[in-house]
């Protein structure tokens, strides 16, 4: 497989409702979407969930561009690819920069599960013909605000209610929640506010029976978090702290987590997802997928990904209209009673929508083969 063509997007769309976090409000979704376009004309599509500022990771939507641009493509022109595996393999000299390989890689996932007939479900080895999902709900003004939007989620039928917390607003907020919703399967989310000073606090969430906690500590720890674990009962789910397969592979060798969140892009392209969810499933260790407020291609990856067996627990991945009056994608990423069914048109399954792809588009740049052969 050899690619040709690679058309770069840069993305803007306005959020139906701003998403809000301990580092602040998105209002609108910055993002790349990109085309890969193979000798056969087969055109796969990848999208970057790279934000606009570094605060969930050091990546942006700029600096995606630049190592596309000015490293990325050139090395995937000068290469032939039997499979998408290969492909992480010929960036591995490129230093991190994930999310920009993800998108990448994705692209060319999708190209090459196109170009042999399959989804990309199948073509990862995925074989659930539905997934279970969950939601992730922003910090809200208030707590009956928020106790009514988990109540509206739950009345739309999603598995699992994930909030956010930090050290201002946590223990107390929980509680009122499992009051409001005692059989509900509730985690918290503290995108690494807390520190193991935090510990005695920590361990009041073992009284609320949560399914987890995810990443209480710092965003590239292990240690810590393996000590955290060791004095309580909550699992700790890791997520920015496996940036790859060997982060995995070090942090369930110290006990730092019973469970893990996989973004395809924080861990540099679906050919290490997958062996995060390989080493997971050989050492007992659930995985679910987690969201980067995807427009409707990531959102397609995503559900692909989570067809492969140990994708046990509810991920974030919620429905299209969660987010976008409307999406990119034909059809668009429906929920019904908790559950999206795995799309079965060949590789990602969802048609861009052409229409909407121009009308978010901010700027379009186009890389041909030819002009980079050497
Ligand atoms: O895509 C979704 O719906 C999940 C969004 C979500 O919870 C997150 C996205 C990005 C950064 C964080 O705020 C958070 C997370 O850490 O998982
Ligand atoms: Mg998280």
């Amino acid at each position: 497989m050899q690619i040709e063509k690679i058309i770069v997007r840069r993305m803007k769309m306005r959020m139906k409702t701003p998403f809000t976090t301990s580092f602040g409000t998105m209002i609108d979704k910055h993002f790349l979407l990109l085309e890969a376009i193979d000798e056969l004309g087969n055109r796969g599509w990848g999208e970057s969930v790279a934000f606009d500022a570094p605060w969930y990771t050091e990546e942006t939507v700029d600096t995606n561009f630049h190592i596309i641009k000015d490293f990325l493509v050139p090395i995937l022109f000068n290469c032939h690819i039997e499979h998408p595996d290969d492909v992480s393999e010929r960036f591995s000299p490129i230093r991190r920069n994930n999310m920009a390989k993800a998108a990448v890689e994705g692209a060319i996932w999708d190209a090459y599960a196109k170009r042999n007939r399959m989804t990309l479900a199948e073509a990862l080895g995925g074989k659930r013909k539905r997934i279970e999902v969950g939601i992730s709900i922003g910090i809200q003004g208030s707590l009956s605000d928020l106790i009514s939007i988990v109540q509206k989620y739950i009345d739309e039928g999603y598995k699992r209610i994930k909030v956010k917390i930090k050290p201002d607003a946590d223990i107390e907020v929980l509680k009122q929640l499992r009051k409001a919703f005692p059989d509900v399967p509730l985690m918290a989310d503290a995108n690494s506010s807390y520190s193991l000073a935090d510990a005695e606090k920590l361990k009041q969430l073992d009284s609320l029976d949560l399914l987890m906690i995810e990443q209480p500590l710092a965003h590239d720890d292990i240690i810590d978090h393996a000590k955290l674990q060791k004095m309580i009962q909550t699992p700790i789910c890791l997520d920015e702290s496996i940036t790859s397969l060997e982060d995995a592979r070090k942090a369930i060798e110290i006990g730092s987590a019973g469970v893990i969140n996989i973004k395809i892009g924080r861990v540099g392209g679906l050919t290490e997802a997958k062996k995060i969810h390989d080493i997971c499933f050989e050492h007992g260790i659930p995985v679910w997928c987690g969201g980067m407020l995807e427009a409707g291609v990531g959102r397609a990856h995503n559900i692909a990904l989570t067809t492969l067996p140990n994708f046990i627990l509810p991920g974030d991945t919620a429905g299209s209209s969660r987010y976008w009056d409307q999406d990119i994608i034909q059809p668009e990423v429906v929920v019904e009673d908790g559950y999206i069914s795995v799309p079965t048109a060949f590789g990602i399954g969802y048609e861009p929508n052409i229409e909407m792809v121009e009308k978010f588009t901010t700027g379009i740049w186009q890389f041909n083969r030819n002009d980079f052969i050497s």
